[in-house]
């Protein structure tokens, strides 16, 4: 049997990894989590998808466990801020796209004479963003919308299975390092061996497969299945195992961040329930609301700014408030790891691959990383069948994520700066090209996007199509020959329901700050 796992680092993946494999093998693994306390983890990483919900819920925690731990706040949608031209904003939501007579409702939209914000139109949640307002009431219960709380769903199932069956209304924003302290206190309950110390060196055997790792005071940690969570620097999976990396900076040139955490004084500016992305000249802002404070930074190419120039845009930005504040300034490695599992090493997290953070994913990594690890987990014989098809999910979803942000530079209308111009004549693989020629004429759909599972629906391709405005988009023609009565009525629905949300709703401060007795 393979059931003794050692854990090098203790970042966000760390320790989702450890609280997750305990949580599905309990007592029948031992797992040992050694981490530096002296090299600091990234710090970052504060916006989820919708799905980590089933990662809370496979370790049967409801948000009342960690939520006020965490400083966590609920996440409607993305919002796209000048991303089509100054002033304008749309939303990327967690709500399913309605369909009339076998078309999506954006098909009638277009056809129906565009408006300036098909996400409005054609969603809910957009007028519950620009309102503020919480997805729950204060008595807990859950808006009403098409996922219904309690409903018979489908359970236990991996995010690949369970995409499409439902959409959940909303994610979340959390301290990272708050989440990894809460989930360190819930893997050592557990049984999980926690050790703070630096891994000197990683010893291989004849083989090539790791045999133990070298620690400064603790000597030795032997195991059979080494995670390899130490971030960007890859030690055990591409130092000591030399797995190459594969760069995505030839489509994706952000290479780099600078972030500022800044208190809130939320009874004044309100919490806002969504994450915001607002361009800038060589990248752009992201601004995560948290219970106390906002998570902020400037994700830029260091090719069109530098580091100075990037921390003072940022300080403009967010004003005042920022002054007294110290910036942390982060080089990051786009692409993945040619390989995530090689011989008994796995990476996870910023090992195992990263895109800039323009979607929140990121953490969706870690936990896809880590349902596929416990679905393809090694026998004693370690048959290299379930590591190769562990890989291929791995690569996959990173490989589909990377095309879903070039999308949303190829469509930017911004081009009022090199950074800008050059979104535009960057080479573009041929897969993608061939995509982006068929949504010009039938919008996106499960048959024409990524075609390997990705975390992404069709609709998601939508709203960043029509938000941005770029690419130039057109109605199926059927719709000009068929009456458009039922969908003028289901975009009648849609404003009814926004309004009637918006007016009960309450904000997402008043939410919180009842829910935490503030
Ligand atoms: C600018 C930026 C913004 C981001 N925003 C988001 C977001 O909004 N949403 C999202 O989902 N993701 C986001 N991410 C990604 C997210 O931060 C990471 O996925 C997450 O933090 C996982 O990091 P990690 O645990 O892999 O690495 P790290 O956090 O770097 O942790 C590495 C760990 O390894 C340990 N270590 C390293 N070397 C050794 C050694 N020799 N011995 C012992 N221990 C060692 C360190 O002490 C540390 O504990 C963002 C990333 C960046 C860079
Ligand atoms: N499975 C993902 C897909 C998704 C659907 N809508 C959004 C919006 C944003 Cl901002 C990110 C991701 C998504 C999920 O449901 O989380």
């Amino acid at each position: 049997m393979v059931d003794n796992v050692v854990i090098v680092g203790g970042g966000t993946a760390g320790w989702m990894t450890a609280s997750y494999l305990k949580a599905a093998f309990a007592d029948r693994i031992s797992v040992t989590l050694v981490e530096s306390g002296k090299i600091g983890t990234i710090g970052v990483g504060e916006a989820t998808f919708s799905d980590i919900r089933h990662f809370f819920e496979f370790l049967d925690l409801r948000e009342e466990d960690w939520m006020p731990a965490c400083n966590a706040t609920y996440k409607l949608a993305v919002r796209f801020q000048d991303w089509r031209r100054p002033g304008h904003h749309f939303y990327h939501p967690f709500e399913q796209m309605r369909s009339v007579k076998g078309f999506p409702l954006t098909d009638w939209w277009l056809q129906s004479g565009p408006t300036d914000r098909f996400d409005k139109d054609c969603f809910v949640m957009a007028s519950l963003c620009d309102a503020g307002r919480s997805p729950r009431y204060l008595n807990g219960s859950l808006l009403e919308q098409d996922f219904v709380e309690g409903a018979e769903e489908p359970v236990g199932l991996t995010m690949s299975e369970h995409q499409g069956k439902t959409q959940f209304p909303y994610a979340y924003h959390f301290e990272a390092a708050l989440l990894a302290k809460y989930l360190t206190g819930y893997s050592t309950d557990r049984g999980v061996r926690h050790i703070v110390d630096e891994v000197e060196d990683v010893r291989l055997d004849e083989r090539g497969w790791i045999d133990h790792v070298l620690t400064k005071e603790h000597g030795e940690l032997h195991g059979d299945l080494f995670i390899d969570c130490t971030g960007f620097r890859g030690m055990l999976l591409n130092k000591a195992l030399e797995v190459p990396f594969v760069s995505y900076q030839d489509t994706l040139p952000n290479d780099s961040a600078v972030a500022l955490q800044v208190p809130l004084d939320m009874k004044k500016v309100g919490i806002r329930p969504c994450t915001t992305a607002t361009t800038r000249d060589a990248g752009w802002i992201w601004t995560i609301p948290l219970f106390g404070r906002i998570g902020t930074g400037y994700v830029y190419a260091k090719d069109y700014c530098t580091p100075e120039e990037a921390e003072r845009t940022l300080r403009e930005f967010v004003g005042p408030e920022a002054a007294e504040v110290e910036a942390n300034h982060i080089r990051m490695r786009i692409g993945r790891s040619a390989q995530s599992w090689k011989n008994n090493c796995v990476g996870i997290g910023l090992t195992s691959g990263f895109v800039e953070p323009l979607e929140s994913t990121g953490i969706f990594f870690i936990h896809h990383a880590i349902e596929q690890l416990v679905k393809h987990f090694p026998a004693a014989d370690w048959r290299p069948e379930l590591r190769d098809a562990y890989n291929s999910a791995v690569a996959h979803v990173m490989d589909g994520v990377r095309e879903f942000l070039v999308v949303h530079y190829l469509g930017a209308g911004r081009d009022d700066t090199q950074y800008w111009k050059d979104t535009k004549t960057r080479e573009v693989p041929d897969a993608l090209a061939e995509r982006i020629e068929r949504w010009k004429v039938q919008l996106p759909d499960s048959e024409n996007v990524f075609p390997y599972y990705h975390g992404l629906p069709p609709y998601s391709y939508m709203c960043i199509l029509l938000g941005t405005g770029a690419i130039p988009l057109r109605p199926s023609p059927a719709l000009s020959l068929t009456d458009e009565t039922a969908a003028q009525k289901e975009f009648a629905a849609i404003r009814d329901k926004a309004r009637h949300l918006v007016d009960t709703l309450p904000s997402q401060y008043e939410y919180f700050a009842a829910m935490r007795g503030a």
